[in-house]
């Protein structure tokens, strides 16, 4: 226990002093190549994508240097020499200058393999509490996750609240990976951070009891030593994503929609936009409205995109790319939903259930009162709001909202996002999460 505790400690005063240095805001995009249609360019012809079998996007979790990244590219190792993946070493996940020279993941990436069963997308999500914002937009796509925690440090400030943010854009299963045991002799500890575990999935709705924790080193695997530790632990836990991670109801009846994630200029070819479909089937030939952000556009998908392949239509659940007729790169923007003409509306105003974290969850020391403007963060938008009390609340002025309160306000955006009851969202101040939400009641359209 001392010897957990202390390690916590220098790892913590690590992290502090490296949050020091890392102060810029790297812009937030998750990488989705677009390379086949540049290749489809080339080649003159598409390759077919195989729905075989069934498709599940899933990714890696947790606090800064815990080794999610490493763990992304030994999956990708391991399961490479069964012929299910590409080999996607540690440079090729991390590889933006930036990255490279902190040694930290700052976007999130995506790469894909396969188990016998499955066919996996999977996001490594950066762990640094600077770019919480991509870790939200990259869990938010995911159907299921591995939640990757040092053996050295224990859980630390993101282990937590990327349970929490997990928990919130509605991931029910979670495998946990213990990562680094070449470094522990004293299998107590493991032991020990196995019981944190537990007991901490359980405190955010997780199955604490039930859910599978491997024990591992993502670096043996990755670098093909001590398989005891190494391989066998990565083929351990694709197993237990395989088994315990389950493969996600699709909506696939309800009319298409997908969020905007990130819009690419692809030349000889026009407007690609990005995103995971939310719910329904696009077909190539789809008529779509974009909503949001003061939107009126409509317009027709000409080309659909997933995993470097063209395809004919994507549904609920596939990462895709969608090619846009006759949109300009500049009339679109993350934030923004393609769906089906009508299907749903912009709102400005509405009314919502919040919850407001205590600061043990990392949310706020101190109260706040009606006009308080955090950020919110609805699918992929990200859009200050302001918070008022409902009409016919007494003493309004003067009320208190308090970590760890459960409370219904009226939430007011400076731009308007497609909403409907039921939408859940993300409250966030000065680079942490302060509250989650669900819409109750729309109060004004855009
Ligand atoms: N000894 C040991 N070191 C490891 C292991 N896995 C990862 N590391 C090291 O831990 C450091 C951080 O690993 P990353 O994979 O970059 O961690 P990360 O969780 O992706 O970090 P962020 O994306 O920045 O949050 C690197 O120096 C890795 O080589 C392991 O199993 N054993
Ligand atoms: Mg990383």
């Amino acid at each position: 226990m001392l010897q957990l505790t202390s390690c916590r400690a220098v790892s913590r005063a690590l992290s502090s002093a490296r949050s020091t240095l890392v102060s810029s805001y790297a812009r937030q995009r998750t990488q989705t190549p677009l390379a086949a249609w540049s290749a489809v360019a080339k080649r003159g012809y598409a390759e077919v994508f195989s729905r075989k079998k069934p498709h599940m996007n899933i990714g890696t979790i947790g606090h800064v240097d815990h080794g999610k990244t490493t763990l992304t590219a030994a999956i990708t190792k391991v399961l490479s020499a069964q012929g299910g993946a590409k080999f996607t070493d540690y440079n090729q996940i991390d590889k933006a200058p930036e990255e490279k020279a902190r040694g930290i993941t700052i976007n999130s990436s995506h790469v894909e393999y396969e188990t016998s069963n499955r066919h996996y997308g999977h996001i490594d999500c950066p762990g640094h509490a600077d770019y919480i914002k991509n870790m939200i937009t990259g869990a938010a796509q995911m159907d299921g996750a591995i939640i990757v925690v040092s053996a050295t440090d224990g859980q630390m400030p993101q282990t937590r609240e990327h349970l929490l943010l997990a928990r919130q854009v509605g991931i029910k299963r979670l495998v946990v990976f213990i990562n680094k045991v070449d470094q522990i002799s004293d299998p107590e500890m493991l032991e020990l951070v196995e019981m944190e575990m537990r007991e901490l999935l359980s405190a955010y709705e997780f199955d604490g009891e039930n859910t599978p924790i491997v024990m591992g080193s993502a670096l043996a695997a990755l670098e093909g030593r001590d398989d005891k530790v190494g391989l066998e632990k990565i083929v351990e836990l694709t197993k237990a994503c395989d088994e315990w991670l389950e493969l996600p109801a699709r909506d696939l009846e309800k009319p298409f929609l997908m969020p905007i994630e990130d819009v690419f200029s692809i030349s000889g070819r026009g407007t690609v936009a990005t995103g995971r479909v939310e719910r329904g089937i696009a077909n190539k030939g789809t008529d779509v409205e974009i909503v949001g952000f003061g939107s009126d556009l409509k317009t027709t998908l000409t080309g659909i995109e997933m995993f470097h392949k063209e395809l004919d239509r994507a549904e609920a659940g596939d990462n895709m790319g969608a090619l846009l007729r006759g949109i300009k790169r500049e009339q679109i923007r993350r934030g923004q939903v393609l769906a089906v003409p009508g299907s749903i509306k912009a709102a400005k105003k509405f009314k919502a259930q919040l919850y407001i974290l205590t600061k043990d969850e990392g949310g706020r020391y101190t109260p706040f009162m009606a006009n308080y403007r955090p950020q919110c963060f609805i699918r992929t938008a990200d859009i200050t709001a302001s918070l008022t009390f409902p009409e016919g609340t007494p003493d309004a002025d003067n009320k208190m909202v308090m970590p760890g309160d459960n409370v219904e306000m009226v939430c007011s955006l400076v731009f308007d996002v497609a909403l409907e009851v039921g939408t859940r969202f993300t409250l966030r101040e000065a680079n942490k999460t302060i509250g989650t939400g669900i819409v109750t009641e729309i109060l004004e359209y855009a």
